[in-house]
């Protein structure tokens, strides 16, 4: 079955392999990734996560069928599970910043907006790549990496790379593809932008935490 996603996917292919190409994944895989990088992106990553969770719960109940809705609500629960797990594992006794990057808050504010204002087709575009990327990064680096044993970030690795959330993102790419079927050809030429604009921020949250990105004033 080959619907919009495979299609976007194919588009937006050269964000996936710069992804790849990234220091802070060639790192991470590697285990060599400094800690102190690492635990600036954690950290990020749980301010962002937290947001992340109130846009799954907001394109939940702009959905039109109790399944899709019961989906993007179950995978807002899930999330405090992953946010309690990177937090014991990874982030315990740490001092840790309440503020947003700028990239980070870039993202949330830009997820936040198209949930919140633009069409459902429009808002699940934008929070797709977050299941996707992170399955498809997650994937590349389980079959990539060289050194499972011993690799501090394996914990990490691991939650993406798992059937688990392998499951979650064929529901959420699934429900995308319904709506995108249905929709107009100006409205999927407003998702594949959403789904490109947000595939993109997801190159800058890995880069921005490499940078250990600093607000400019
Ligand atoms: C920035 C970002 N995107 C996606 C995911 C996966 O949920 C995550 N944890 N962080």
């Amino acid at each position: 079955m080959s619907g919009w996603n495979a299609t976007i996917a194919k588009k937006t292919d050269y964000i996936l392999e710069q992804i790849k190409q990234h220091p802070f994944i060639k790192e991470l895989m590697a285990g060599t990734l400094s800690e102190e990088v690492f635990l600036f992106y954690i950290n990020q990553d749980a301010l962002y996560l937290s947001e992340y969770k109130k846009v799954l719960a907001t394109i939940g109940v702009k959905c039109a069928e109790e399944d899709e809705t019961q989906f993007f609500l179950d995978a807002a629960t899930g999330i405090i599970h992953v946010e309690d797990a990177l937090h014991q594992l990874f982030l315990k006794d740490k001092p840790l910043t309440k503020e947003p990057s700028p990239t980070c808050e870039l993202y949330t504010s830009y997820l936040a907006r198209m949930v919140n204002t633009s069409s459902v087709e429009e808002g699940l575009a934008a929070v797709l790549p977050c299941f996707t990327i992170y399955k498809l990064i997650g994937d590349y680096i389980l079959a990539h990496q060289t050194n499972t044993e011993d690799n501090p970030y394996q914990n990490w690795i691991n939650t993406y790379g798992g059937e688990a959330f392998a499951e979650s993102v064929r529901k959420a790419v699934a429900i995308t593809d319904r709506y995108a079927a249905a929709a107009s050809e100006e409205v999927v030429r407003r998702m594949d932008m959403a789904f490109e604009k947000a595939s993109k921020l997801e190159w800058m949250f890995w880069d921005s935490a490499y940078q250990k990105e600093a607000w400019k004033i």
